[in-house]
């Protein structure tokens, strides 16, 4: 029998088995392994808030996902994406969202990352405005990293968080002056299998939300928001009828909490093609809550591909080509400035992919000099802020946006971009240019097949070729190797008149392995589960029908049910 000491104070121990589990609310079933520090986050209130939301928000959310299903079909027979005309009074109406709160006034840089210990520390401390902690691109949603992510956050917003390197002999501890803590729950598709709540798997987004929400947001109003907050990041929408189940879910939990309505804030993102058709309605949603829109420009292309997964005479040239400067890419970026502005909130720029390059000064001073370039154009645009991917890249950043910003926190007031209210609908979805090569079947290939094992293995961002890579970069490998195979388009940049097929993907897929093996060594190679991401890569690049995430098939092969020492149904 484990001791009593193991497993946290109060936990109830089962009399035949002697192991503790977790102490539920009715209908609430936790299959997740047990921790005594778990247990203070998954605390029996805590859960009846989660379920609560669960029960009132579940009908909705199903219908949103009908919904987005509906929309596929119709994009799949041949239709586009495009402004909805019932909704036309809302882009033409004069309506503001509340005033920006001024502890969230300045976000020119805002670094993010996992919700990993040291990691958030590092960030907190990186000099960055914001810190986006995240329980969505840059994680692999297992138990053990969410649950260790709401310990993490709970310890960060009470200021107490701490990390001993043991390798290093070097602790790490909050700086006096830290980073605006923003949170990035996943998105609405995805369940979280370890909780149950009536029988079903609970929302996962609701999940992140309830648990971080519930703990924090009295301390963090007390030492983060000036009186605001907790303050959010919002994913993969599609349409602003999922952004007002978010809205209702703020007002509930204000309620609960007994503080005042548009106290929690959320910034956007606008990273689904659809969603570009609908950055005026999300906003009005939201508008008692919203702090702004962000260019999520990687799951961007992502859903670009995805929407236009049956329309080929729109396939997407090496992912390495498209960029901010193709012309969809600046439309969006350029209608998301103007109208952020108009309703008077921030329009955040997204993430440059570079990282820093240890040990090549010369590859390291490239990569700064495009992450500047990026930052340029995006501050000459409008833009109020920015992503950085890593803290080495801080102090360039921020640079570019102070030379850039005159003296104000953001540019809400002063760049109207009212010239992008011209940009239609073929603007937004007008093709990518560019050639597709061998190199670019091999290099997604190959970054895909790598990032998917280090997700399998607990590892949501990792550094692949001196670039960041995450779960929505993953998703652009993926989905253009499925295009090009699916269409058989011709590698048009290697002139060697090279067709993609089933066959020679197959022959890639291998050799690419191959390359893996060498790259990574034979030990590490062995060990990692290289095999079984290259089964499920490959799957999904040959489905004959289009996966809606890599992350959902992959999802099943993380969760890990202990039925002997979870609560009971
Ligand atoms: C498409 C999107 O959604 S973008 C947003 C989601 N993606 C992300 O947030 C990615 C965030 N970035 C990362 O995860 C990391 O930077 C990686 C994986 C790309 C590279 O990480 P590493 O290989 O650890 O980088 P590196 O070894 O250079 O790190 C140096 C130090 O910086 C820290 N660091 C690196 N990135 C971050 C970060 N984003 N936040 C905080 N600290 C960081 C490391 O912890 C390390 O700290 P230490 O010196 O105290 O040990
Ligand atoms: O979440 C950000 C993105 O680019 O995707
Ligand atoms: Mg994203």
């Amino acid at each position: 029998m484990v001791g009593m000491e193991t497993y946290g104070y109060n936990a109830p121990m089962s009399k035949k088995t002697g192991a503790a589990y977790y102490d539920v609310p009715e209908g609430v079933d936790i299959r997740g392994r047990y921790d005594g520090e778990f247990a203070k986050i998954l605390t029996r209130d805590a859960l009846q808030f989660v379920a609560g939301l669960q029960r009132e928000f579940r009908n909705h959310i199903k219908y949103a996902m009908e919904c987005r299903k509906e929309a596929k079909q119709r994009y799949n027979s041949g239709g586009l994406p495009g402004f909805d005309p019932a909704t036309k009074y809302v882009r033409e109406g004069e309506w503001m969202c509340a005033p920006v709160p001024s502890a969230v006034a300045d976000r020119r840089v805002e670094i993010t990352g996992p919700v990993e210990r040291k990691m958030i520390i590092n960030a907190l401390n990186s000099g960055a405005k914001v810190f986006m902690a995240d329980f969505e691109d840059s994680l692999s949603p297992s138990w053990e990293n969410l649950m260790r992510g709401q310990v993490n956050l709970k310890d960060a917003v009470d200021g107490t968080i701490s990390f001993h390197d043991q390798a290093r002999n070097r602790v790490y501890k909050l700086n006096d002056q830290t980073a605006k803590l923003f949170v990035r729950p996943r998105g609405w598709h995805l369940p979280e299998a370890h909780i149950f709540i009536d029988g079903e798997p609970a929302t996962g987004c609701l999940v992140d939300f309830g648990l971080y929400f519930y703990h924090n947001y009295a301390a963090f109003r007390r030492n983060q928001g000036e009186g605001y907050g907790p303050f959010f990041y919002l994913p993969k929408m599609e349409n602003s009828r999922e952004a007002k189940i978010w809205n209702n879910v703020f007002e509930r939990a204000e309620k609960m909490a007994g503080i005042e309505k548009g106290s929690i804030r959320a910034t956007v993102l606008i990273e689904t093609l659809p969603a570009v058709f609908q950055m005026d309605e999300i906003l009005y949603e939201l508008r008692d809550h919203s702090v702004g829109l962000n260019c999520g420009r990687w799951d961007y292309i992502f859903s670009y591909v995805k929407t236009f997964q049956s329309h080929p005479d729109r396939l997407l040239p090496d992912r390495v080509l498209v960029g901010m400067n193709q012309h969809f890419m600046r439309s969006y970026s350029d209608l998301l400035i103007r109208t952020c502005h108009r309703r008077g909130v921030h329009a955040m720029g997204g993430m440059a992919a570079q990282i820093p390059i240890r040990d090549d000064p010369k590859a390291n001073e490239a990569a700064l000099d495009l992450v500047r370039k990026d930052k340029l154009r995006e501050v000459m645009a409008g833009h109020d802020g920015t992503w950085a991917a890593h803290p080495g890249l801080i102090p360039a950043i921020m640079e570019v946006f102070t030379n850039n910003m005159g003296n104000s926190p953001n540019l809400i007031k002063t760049v109207k971009r009212e010239d992008a209210a011209n940009i239609t609908e073929e603007d937004l979805i007008q093709r990518p240019r560019g050639v597709r090569t061998m190199e670019g079947l091999r290099l997604n290939t190959r970054v895909g097949i790598q990032y998917v094992a280090a997700w399998l293995t607990g590892t949501g961002s990792v550094p692949l070729y001196n670039l960041m890579e995450d779960a929505a970069t993953a998703e652009i490998s993926r989905v253009q190797n499925w295009q090009w195979i699916k269409y058989g388009v011709e590698l048009d940049g290697d002139q060697l008149g090279v067709k993609v097929t089933r066959c020679l993907f197959g022959r890639v897929a291998e050799e690419e392995m191959a390359r893996i093996e060498k790259e990574v060594g034979r030990e590490k190679f062995k060990k990692g589960m290289y095999a079984e991401a290259s089964k499920i890569f490959t799957r999904q690049c040959l489905a004959p029908i289009l996966d809606d995430f890599l992350t959902l098939d992959a999802y099943n092969r993380i969760v890990i049910h202990h039925p002997k020492t979870s609560s009971k149904l």
